[in-house]
C-alpha cells in the first residue's frame, strides 16, 4: 500500500512522515509531498470550502495531482481534495484529513467512489481551551490593553473596567458548547474557584461541577459567557442582539470558536453601549478585520488574529492521532466513529 501526505505551511510533511511512521512497519510505502502554497496569508485566501459535488472554488495544480495519482491513502491538513483528485487517484482507498472540520474534501463524491474520509476531532482543543482562558484573563485584567500601551511607552494603570475589575475566584462563568474544548475549557477554570454552567442541547455528559442549564439561564447568570459550538446552520448568529440584552452589563463574552457563530454587529452594539462590560475575539467574520472595525477600535476589547488551535504542539500530534484512528482501516474495518459518513 502507498500513503501519501500532502505537507502545508502548518503541518509540514516531516510531521506526516512522523506521524505515519509505525505504518511502514505494517507493509505501507509512506511518502510527502507539498503543497505549493507561499504562505499562510495565500492559504487563508483560498477558499477551501467544497460545498458540494460539483461547486469547488479550488484547482488543485496539475503537478500536484500528478504527485498524488499511485496513493491508496491520502493524507491532508487544509489541501482541497477534489473530484479532480479524486478521479486521478483510481487506487485511492481512505482519506484522511489532519482537522476536525472537512469541507475541503469532497466525501459525497469520495464516498460515492468508496473511498472512506477520516477526520482528526479535538486535535487542537488543548491549544484552544489553554488560549480561551489567557482571553479571558487578557481582557478582564487589561493585559494586553497594557502591554501595548507600556510597549508604545505610556503608563497606563486605568481601563474600560475601571472600578470593576474582577477576581475570577467566586464568579460564574457560563461555557456555551461542552465539546473537545468546552470540556476542557471547563477543568481549566475550575481551578480557578469559578461556578460553572453549561449549555449544549446535543451533549451527553457534563463534568460533574458544571451545572447544565438553558442558554437563557446561562446569559443571564453568568459574569464571563465564552463559546465553544461548533458553526452550522442552526448556530449561525446564536450570540445576536436579543442574546447579548440578557447578559449582565458587567459581564465579559470570550469568542475563539468561529466568528460566524456572533452577530458581530450586535455585539459591537452592545460593548460600544455598555450592556457588556468586555469582550475578547480571536476569530472574526473577515480575517483580518478593517483597521476601522468596530471590534479593532473599541476599548473594551482584546483581539488576536485566529491563533487559538496554533501550538507546535497541536501540529505534531495531529499527524499521530491520525494515524492511530486509520490503523484498523488498513485491514478493511470501516467502523471507526473518526470516518466521516
Ligand atoms: N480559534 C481557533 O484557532 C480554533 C481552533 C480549533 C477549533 N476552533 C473552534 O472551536 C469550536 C469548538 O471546537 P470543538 O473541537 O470543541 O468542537 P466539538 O464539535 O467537539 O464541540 C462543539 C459542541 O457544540 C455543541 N453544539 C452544537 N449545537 C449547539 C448549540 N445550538 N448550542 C450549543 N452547543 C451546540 C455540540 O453538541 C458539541 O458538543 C469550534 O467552533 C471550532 O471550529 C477554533
Ligand atoms: O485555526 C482553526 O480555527 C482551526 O485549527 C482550523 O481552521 C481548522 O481546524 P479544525 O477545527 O477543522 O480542526
Amino acid at each position: 500500500m502507498k500513503l501519501i501526505g500532502i505537507g502545508d505551511l502548518l503541518i509540514p510533511s516531516s510531521y506526516i512522515e512522523e506521524g505515519f511512521a509505525s505504518y511502514r512497519e505494517r507493509g505501507v510505502t509512506v511518502e510527502t509531498v507539498d503543497w505549493p502554497l507561499r504562505d499562510y496569508e495565500e492559504l487563508q485566501n483560498i477558499n477551501l470550502r467544497i460545498e458540494t459535488e460539483g461547486s469547488e472554488a479550488y484547482d488543485v495544480p496539475d503537478t500536484l495531482v500528478e504527485q498524488l495519482r499511485d496513493a491508496e491513502i491520502l493524507i491532508t491538513q487544509f489541501c482541497p481534495i477534489t473530484k479532480k483528485v479524486l478521479d486521478a487517484c483510481t487506487k485511492l482507498k481512505l482519506v484522511g484529513v489532519l482537522r476536525a472540520g472537512y469541507e475541503n474534501i469532497n466525501v459525497p463524491y469520495a464516498s460515492a467512489k468508496g473511498v472512506a474520509v477520516f477526520h482528526t476531532p479535538g486535535r487542537n482543543a488543548t491549544a484552544v481551551a489553554d488560549f480561551t482562558v489567557g482571553m479571558l484573563l487578557a481582557e478582564c485584567r487589561n493585559i494586553a490593553k497594557a502591554h501595548a500601551n507600556l510597549k508604545e511607552g505610556r503608563w497606563v494603570r486605568d481601563y474600560a473596567n475601571a472600578g470593576a475589575v474582577p477576581d475570577l475566584e467566586g464568579k460564574t462563568v457560563g461555557i456555551i458548547g461542552m465539546g473537545q474544548v468546552g470540556v476542557k475549557v471547563a477543568h481549566r477554570l475550575h481551578g480557578f474557584g469559578v461556578h460553572l454552567l453549561g449549555y449544549d442541547p446535543y451533549a451527553t455528559v457534563f463534568p460533574n461541577f458544571v451545572t447544565q442549564v438553558s442558554l437563557d439561564d446561562l446569559l443571564t447568570q453568568a459574569d464571563f459567557v465564552t463559546l465553544h459550538s461548533r458553526l452550522s446552520d442552526e448556530t449561525k448568529h446564536m450570540m445576536n442582539a436579543r442574546a447579548f440584552s440578557l447578559m449582565k452589563p458587567t459581564a465579559y463574552f470570550i469568542n475563539t470558536a468561529r466568528a460566524g457563530l456572533v452577530d458581530e454587529a450586535a455585539l459591537a452594539a452592545a460593548l460600544r453601549d455598555k450592556q457588556l462590560q468586555g469582550a475578547a475575539l480571536d476569530v472574526f467574520e473577515h480575517e483580518p478585520p478593517a483597521a476601522d472595525d468596530p471590534l479593532v477600535r473599541l476599548p473594551n476589547v482584546t483581539i488576536t488574529p485566529h491563533l487559538a488551535g496554533g501550538t507546535t504542539d497541536a501540529f505534531l500530534r495531529s499527524p499521530v492521532l491520525l494515524a492511530e484512528a486509520m490503523a484498523s482501516a488498513l485491514s478493511g474495518d470501516r467502523s471507526s466513529h473518526w470516518i466521516v459518513r
